[in-house]
């Protein structure tokens, strides 16, 4: 049976203007985002994978309304996120939550985690303060962050990296989000609590049914962690569909250069890297006037035409698409 949509995103495009700063430099538009459409289910995590600069955290800023769309329609159950009335607005702003890269600057570091917990649940819910405690306390035991009376009592700094990342995924429970915009939530932690909090996010989604839009550039945490993959490069989604598919066998040639560029015990010597030419390493600026495909310039099976013909999605195998012309 089909799951329910709970966040879709449709056509969405972003331009930013950047430059035409000062009386010699021409301001140029640079396109963020191109014609960028998926769903996310209930209960479902979608990680977003791409190297810096493809787009991904914009996904999430616009998500946020931080920024408003070029074009196009992003859509929570069904209101338009981008249209909401202020009631609707409120909903949202309950339901859908994000979780950030840097655990350090999240929480307040005056106030302990209790208060983080207790302002969400005056704001949100009528409860009397015996009810609140109790509430607090199920939640930090849900995260993890035991004895809760204990935990609950300590400032920020008095926790690790991994267990103000725990804390924070309380303090987006207790607002009672059901979607949860998670922008590379473990890259600043150390590896060995890294697993820890993905375990925590798996079971979140298993056991309370959350959702989750999982901005990563490791393929392999995505892999651990998601259902489904977009690859993104350069503002467009190259590969998308089931994400032990994509990365299993992956079809685009970016796909198979970040396969073949994340860590994996059991490949025998150093990881092969085909790229066209070294010194085009860094991501390519799209802008709306270009043609072709994006990933040209490093692609190692580029041809002529790949110049000239912008690629349109392929569905090559059941539910995975590629924008390529080969693969
Ligand atoms: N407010 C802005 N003004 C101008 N350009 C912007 C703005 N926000 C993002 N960009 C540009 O849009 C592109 C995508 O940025 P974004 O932050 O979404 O990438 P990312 O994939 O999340 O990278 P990272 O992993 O480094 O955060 C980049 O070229 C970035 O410089």
């Amino acid at each position: 049976m089909e799951k329910e949509v709970l966040f879709s995103v449709r056509n969405l495009t972003m331009d930013f203007t950047i430059g035409g700063k000062t009386l010699f430099s021409r301001s140029r538009t640079l396109r963020a985002l191109n014609d960028i459409s998926f769903d996310i289910h209930k209960g479902e995590s979608l990680a977003v994978v791409g190297e810096s600069g493809s787009g991904k955290s914009t996904i999430c800023r616009i998500a946020m309304g931080f920024y408003k769309p070029t074009e196009g329609v992003m859509k929570f159950e069904n209101m338009d996120v981008h249209k909401l009335s202020p009631a609707q607005k409120r909903i949202y702003k309950q339901r859908s939550q994000m979780i950030f890269q840097d655990p350090f600057s999240s929480l307040n570091p005056l106030h302990n985690i209790y208060y983080h917990l207790k302002r969400p649940l005056q704001l949100y819910y009528k409860m009397s303060r015996n009810e609140m405690r109790e509430r607090m306390d199920e939640t930090l035991e849900l995260v993890g962050l035991v004895p809760a009376h204990e935990q609950g009592q300590k400032h920020p700094h008095q926790l690790s990296g991994g267990q103000k990342q725990r804390a924070f995924l309380a303090r987006i429970l207790a607002v009672g989000a059901d979607l949860i915009f998670a922008d590379e939530p473990t890259s600043m932690l150390d590896v060995s609590i890294r697993l820890g909090v993905l375990n925590l996010m798996n079971r979140l989604k298993r056991d309370l049914g959350k959702s989750f839009l999982y901005i990563t550039h490791d393929i392999a945490t995505a892999r651990y962690f998601s259902d489904r993959i977009i690859v993104l490069y350069a503002g467009h989604m190259v590969e998308w569909g089931d994400v032990d598919m994509v990365v299993k066998e992956p079809k685009h040639p970016y796909t198979r250069l970040l396969v073949s560029a994340a860590p994996d015990p059991e490949r025998e010597g150093p990881a092969e890297l085909e790229v066209r030419k070294d010194e085009e390493t860094e991501i390519t600026m799209w802008t709306p006037e270009r043609t072709g495909c994006p990933f040209y310039s490093r692609c190692p099976v580029a041809e002529d035409r790949c110049r000239q013909q912008f690629p349109e999605a392929r569905e090559v195998d059941p539910g995975r698409f590629i924008r390529c012309i080969h693969g």
